[in-house]
């Protein structure tokens, strides 16, 4: 007799395929000619989580996450996102992930409308994009050019655009930079929200404060290398420091003493 999986078994299915990592990547490696990018970074990030990737300029942020949305090939180690295998198929999670691009690499003469339209078309499965604007406050603005937006608006424009697929996976790029405090929070309150709404997000930032205020756990990545990883206070305790900003220069300082 063929064997029917029962409603059961199903929900287990389900639920074990739930528990597989958002993100998990083992032994990467990445060189540019005779720049030695990702050395070696093993990681995995439980779905829902909420991660900062901070370190310094040039540390390997960008070549990280551009590995895992597929754009770049590391020279060696595994990356699955979602279950999928991106070195086998790197196309087969694009949809499931929304990146948002720094606000201004977006074309001032383009009008939000355009802006969201067009992304709304890339994507078959899309949210209302009336209720998105809503939310993110910009309404009033959906005829305006990015030109005309003041820089918070255009951040929010960005971020909206990451949303529009309700992926399950977002990547904000220094989401905050060049923002007033107050903006800021307006935005920290926002990334919060993804994460109460079951989403991963992954940001990287140069600001300590945000990494510590936003994230579950905390990925430190220098010359190439994941130094730290955590929970902001078990990164906090493993460098005996006070505050993030000591243990990110602890480690930092740590890594460049030792390549030197
Ligand atoms: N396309 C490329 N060709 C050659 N070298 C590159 C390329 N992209 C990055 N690199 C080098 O690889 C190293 C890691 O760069 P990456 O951009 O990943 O760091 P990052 O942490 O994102 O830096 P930043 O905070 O300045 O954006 C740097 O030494 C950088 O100069």
């Amino acid at each position: 007799m063929r064997d029917t999986p029962t409603s059961k078994t199903i929900r287990q299915l389900s639920a074990d395929r739930d528990q597989t990592p958002a993100i998990a990547v083992r032994g990467v490696v990445k060189s540019y000619d005779d720049v030695r990018a990702l050395r070696g970074i093993s990681v995995e990030i439980r779905r829902g989580d909420t991660v900062a990737l901070i370190g310094p300029n040039g540390a390997g942020k960008s070549t990280f996450v551009e590995i895992l949305m597929g754009l770049r090939r590391p020279d060696a180690g595994e990356v699955h996102v979602l279950g999928h295998d991106v070195l086998a198929n790197p196309k087969a999670h694009v949809d499931r992930i929304g990146v948002q691009l720094q606000e201004s690499r977006l074309f001032p003469k383009l009008s939000v409308r355009e802006y969201f339209n067009f992304f709304s078309q890339v994507f078959p499965r899309h949210v209302d994009i009336a209720a998105l604007c809503e939310r993110m406050s910009l309404t009033p603005c959906f005829d305006k050019r990015i030109g005309e937006l003041s820089g918070g608006q255009r951040q929010r424009v960005a971020l909206a655009l990451a949303l529009i697929n309700d992926p399950d996976i977002v990547i904000l790029d220094e989401p905050t930079v060049g923002l007033d405090p107050i903006v800021r929070r307006e935005f920290w309150r926002l990334i919060r929200q993804l994460g109460d709404e079951g989403k991963t997000v992954l940001f990287t930032t140069h600001y300590m404060d945000e990494a510590q205020a936003l994230a579950d756990t905390v990925l430190m990545i220098s010359n190439g290398r994941l130094v730290a990883q955590g929970s902001a206070q078990h990164i906090i305790d493993t460098a005996h420091s006070g505050n993030l900003d000591d243990a990110y220069t602890h480690f930092a300082t740590q890594i460049s003493l030792e390549a030197a």
